[in-house]
């Protein structure tokens, strides 16, 4: 992250959220953690283990609650404090996981976030199940918790359904995973090597390091095209640059070169030999007996204004909420 001499992208909304709140609101590297007691908490069985992470099930032992335990992995310690400051701004916010504690390992010093536990059905299991009104409601609690974060000058960065908690005996939706979060501030020059391949969005894959709060939008439209199409993921690239290029095969190469071109950006040679020139696919080859049932222009019109190739055109989180697909009554 720096900042830049040429500003040539700004975010529609919350441009100034950080601008307006005191440095000990973002100034992340300065921050100092009040640590916990890691004697309060006993590690039951693991859950997951992540690239930067060692995740388990465990509890408090002074209220017996049941809790998460993300034991790091050593990484820079200035990620560490991005993710402890992000989540102390957002805990308690809607539909952000919420942050318990933070203890260390006396000796080792390694640090371990405490976190709300969510009892999560895999969305292997879960998201085939989804009636139209599963997936209006479970949306729009994942654009909540994104709106509320973005009017908080963070964006989240790696928006994916291994990232969604949700639990369908109480329908508890969770955003987790703020580990690649930043804050956003106008005209800075992001890194472009954030979210997971399948859900980054075109502004990543063509090195524009000024995005914004819309990408965000972008995964939240590859989730929804991929529930919807019943096609998990919607964009399955082998490599970044594969990436684009399954991108392209169905927004079409012509609108690629309009926005590359509109942000004065210079696409990289490495796609002279494999970007072809593509025609825009339209969104009703996707539909087929399978998900016939589960496809409305609604809909359709959702995901085509979520999957725009230019980060600036896309709905923020409040206006996708606003979005009539969200009315339909079934
Ligand atoms: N609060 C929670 N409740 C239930 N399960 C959780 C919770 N937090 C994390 N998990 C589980 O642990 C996994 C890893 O957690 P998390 O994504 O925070 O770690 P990570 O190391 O950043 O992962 P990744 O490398 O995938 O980005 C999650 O995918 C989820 O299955």
């Amino acid at each position: 992250m720096s900042v830049s001499t040429r500003v040539y992208s700004v975010a529609r909304v919350y441009a100034d959220a950080n601008s307006v709140r005191s440095a000990d609101y973002w100034d992340y590297e300065h921050h100092k953690i009040g640590w916990g007691n890691i004697k309060n908490y006993e590690i039951i069985s693991k859950i997951g283990r992540g690239k930067y992470s060692e995740v388990f099930q465990g509890v408090n032992v002074l209220n017996d609650e049941p809790c998460v335990i993300k034991v790091l992995k050593p990484v820079k310690l200035k990620k560490i404090y991005r993710e402890v400051k992000i989540l102390q701004n957002l805990t308690g916010g809607p539909n952000v996981i919420g942050l318990l504690d933070i203890v260390r390992d006396e000796q080792s010093k390694i640090p371990a976030l405490i976190f709300e536990k969510v009892n999560n059905v895999d969305f292997r299991v879960l998201y085939p199940k989804f009636s139209i009104s599963d997936i209006q409601y479970y949306f729009t609690q994942l654009l909540i918790a994104l709106d509320y974060s973005h009017s908080m000058g963070i964006i989240h960065r790696d928006v994916k359904p291994q990232n969604i908690m949700i639990d369908p005996l109480t329908k508890k939706l969770r955003l987790i995973d703020w580990g690649l979060a930043e804050f956003y501030h106008m005209g800075m020059d992001y890194n472009v090597r954030v979210a997971s391949r399948y859900h980054k969005g075109p502004e990543l894959l063509i090195n524009l390091q000024q995005y914004d709060y819309s990408l965000d939008l972008w995964s939240v439209g590859c989730m929804l095209a991929a529930i919807i199409f019943k096609k998990e993921p919607f964009f399955r690239g082998d490599s970044n640059n594969d990436q684009l290029v399954q991108i392209a095969k169905v927004l079409g190469t012509d609108k690629l070169m309009k926005y590359v071109a509109k942000y004065g950006i210079k696409l990289s040679s490495e796609y002279d030999d494999i970007l072809h020139q593509y025609s825009t696919k339209p969104w009703e080859s996707f539909v087929n007996n399978d998900n016939r049932h589960m496809v409305s222009e609604e809909v359709i019109d959702l995901i085509d204004k979520l999957l725009t190739f230019d980060h600036q055109l896309r709905p923020t989180a409040k206006e996708a909420i606003e979005h009539p697909f969200f009315k339909l009554s079934s």
